[in-house]
């Protein structure tokens, strides 16, 4: 039996989110009722004329230079001939072989060894992305179909890989930081279950060691990140299955069905179309040039893997904190936010009660216990997070007692301190004689932990904390009892 490698090409459609669509002036939108985002324009009637959209050709030249693309100082307009109801003119106006972003890549982080483990990275390279409109939605009955052009005219980018993926594996670590990138960029909201992301897989198989492409088969209506790698995988399943039985490979489209996780073909090559692609004769070529460019670079924010390398770098966060924070934006913000106040040498235990602490009372949505809140609506600020850090590592704070004040302090938006000068939380300052004398007898009634540390068992000094902390009744400073039982020891 031959080894075989997978290969795959992805083209990923994601709508802009513009406020109105590509080449007119109606609004965009979801969920609308049928037909009410159309005009003119829209619905393809005589001596509707486009007129480009320049937050749409904006949004895509940002996309394009967050990946690293070149883009192109000169792009036009084709026309993709097809007849199907979805679009009015019997064409689709897209960018045939002058799109208007080239090359570039997306950085992928596939699983590590364990789910605190970084995994290996790679870079897919892209061969292009450009810019076209969607088409409108056919709903087909028994007797009669509908057609619905709210969606017609919404700017549309197509993301091409080049067949440089191997697994599904591979293509859900693709779409999952395309899609951060795009959702962080501010271009696309992504909604997969509201069509704003879509995807094709297109996969072949090899020999291993061969260089050359197999027939490629295309997959359809992938509509979330778990079906296009459940969906590969199970084509890469059939293609080996079908070689290995005497069959041959046919280049086709199929249709996989996410939920019964089987596939069927819809067409063959001999069915593929023939768009007949010409430029359109109504719209004049793009120029895009260097002030354009550097105004939207400008504007483009760090990748999520770009961070977590500065996260590494500037905090020495570990990977179990960065892997969360940076995928959410507006979260790692915030953490940023906290760090500015609080000091890079307290990222750390800030990282901690962002991550674990808020995370937690966000997805059980506060107190009340509604579920799901959003960051900002949340009244625990970054500054508080700060004072709460600030407060724990000066010894004002225990860790029990600061639990008790986060909780506090997420239901009522109170400062930390506040909260805890309120409910009598805070640690008194110890008189030092006191602190001492507790000291001298912790000592004095555990003299194998005091030998044991004297003789270099660090940990040993724990055994005499325990003490001094219960003569204190918790109150003590643990900091200060630190101190005060090294110098004695060491005296
Ligand atoms: N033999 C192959 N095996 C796997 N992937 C392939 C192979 N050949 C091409 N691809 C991938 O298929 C995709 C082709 O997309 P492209 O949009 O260029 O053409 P298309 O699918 O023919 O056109 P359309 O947009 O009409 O679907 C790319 O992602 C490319 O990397
Ligand atoms: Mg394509
Ligand atoms: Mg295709």
């Amino acid at each position: 039996m031959a080894n075989y490698e997978a290969v795959i090409g992805l083209e990923v459609h994601v709508q802009l989110r513009t406020r109105s669509k590509m080449f007119t002036r109606v609004p965009t939108g979801y969920g609308q009722p049928e037909n009410t985002l159309t005009d003119p324009t829209v619905l393809a009637l005589p001596g509707a004329l486009p007129v480009m959209n320049r937050a749409a050709l904006d949004a895509i030249i940002k996309a394009g230079l967050m990946l690293g693309c070149e883009i192109a100082p000169v792009c036009k307009w084709d026309r993709k001939n097809y007849f199907y109801p979805d679009s009015p003119k019997n064409y689709q106006i897209s960018q045939y072989d002058q799109p208007i972003c080239l090359g570039g890549a997306v950085e992928i982080e596939l699983p590590g060894s364990a789910r605190n483990v970084m995994g290996e990275h790679k870079h897919i390279p892209l061969t292009r992305i450009h810019l076209e409109e969607d088409v409108g939605k056919c709903t087909h009955g028994a007797s009669d179909s509908l057609v619905d052009y709210n969606r017609a005219g919404t700017p549309l980018m197509e993301i091409v890989s080049e067949p440089a993926l191997h697994s599904g594996e591979e293509a859900y670590a693709y779409l999952t930081a395309l899609r951060a990138a795009m959702v962080q960029g501010d271009i696309s909201e992504c909604d997969m279950e509201k069509g704003q992301m879509r995807c094709d897989a297109n996969i072949s198989i090899r020999p291993v060691g061969s260089t050359e492409l197999g027939t490629k088969v295309e997959l359809k209506n992938l509509n979330s990140i778990s079906y296009v790698r459940a969906g590969i995988d199970h084509e890469i399943k059939r293609q080996i299955a079908l070689l290995e039985s005497g069959g041959v490979i046919v280049q086709e489209t199929r249709d996989y069905d996410g939920l019964t996780g089987a596939s069927q073909s819809l067409r063959t090559k001999e069915m593929a179309h023939d768009y007949r692609y010409f430029p359109d004769p109504d719209l004049m070529p793009v120029r895009v040039d260097e002030a354009w460019k550097a105004r939207l670079r400008a504007t483009c924010p760090e990748l999520p893997f770009d961070r977590q390398r500065r996260f590494f770098a500037d905090y020495a966060l570990p990977y179990t904190l960065t892997s969360v924070l940076v995928w959410d934006k507006p979260l790692a913000d915030y953490f940023e936010e906290a760090v500015k106040l609080a000091g890079a040498q307290r990222a750390q235990p800030i990282g901690n009660w962002i991550v674990n602490d808020l995370l937690r009372e966000l997805k059980a949505g506060g107190a009340g216990g509604a579920g799901g809140l959003s960051l900002s609506e949340v009244r625990v600020r970054p500054e508080h997070i700060a004072e709460l850090v600030e407060l724990v590592e000066s010894g004002k704070l225990l860790s029990q007692a600061a639990k008790e004040v986060f909780a506090e302090m997420f239901a009522t938006g109170e400062s930390p301190a506040v909260v805890a000068e309120k409910r009598g939380l805070l640690a008194e300052p110890a008189d030092a004689s006191e602190l001492e004398a507790w000291c001298r007898a912790a000592i004095a009634e555990n003299e194998k932990a005091a030998a044991e540390f004297r003789a270099g068992k660090e940990s040993a000094i724990n055994g005499l904390k325990g003490p001094v902390m219960k003569a204190s009744r918790g109150k003590a400073n643990p900091k200060e009892v630190d101190a005060t039982l090294r110098r004695l020891l060491a005296g």
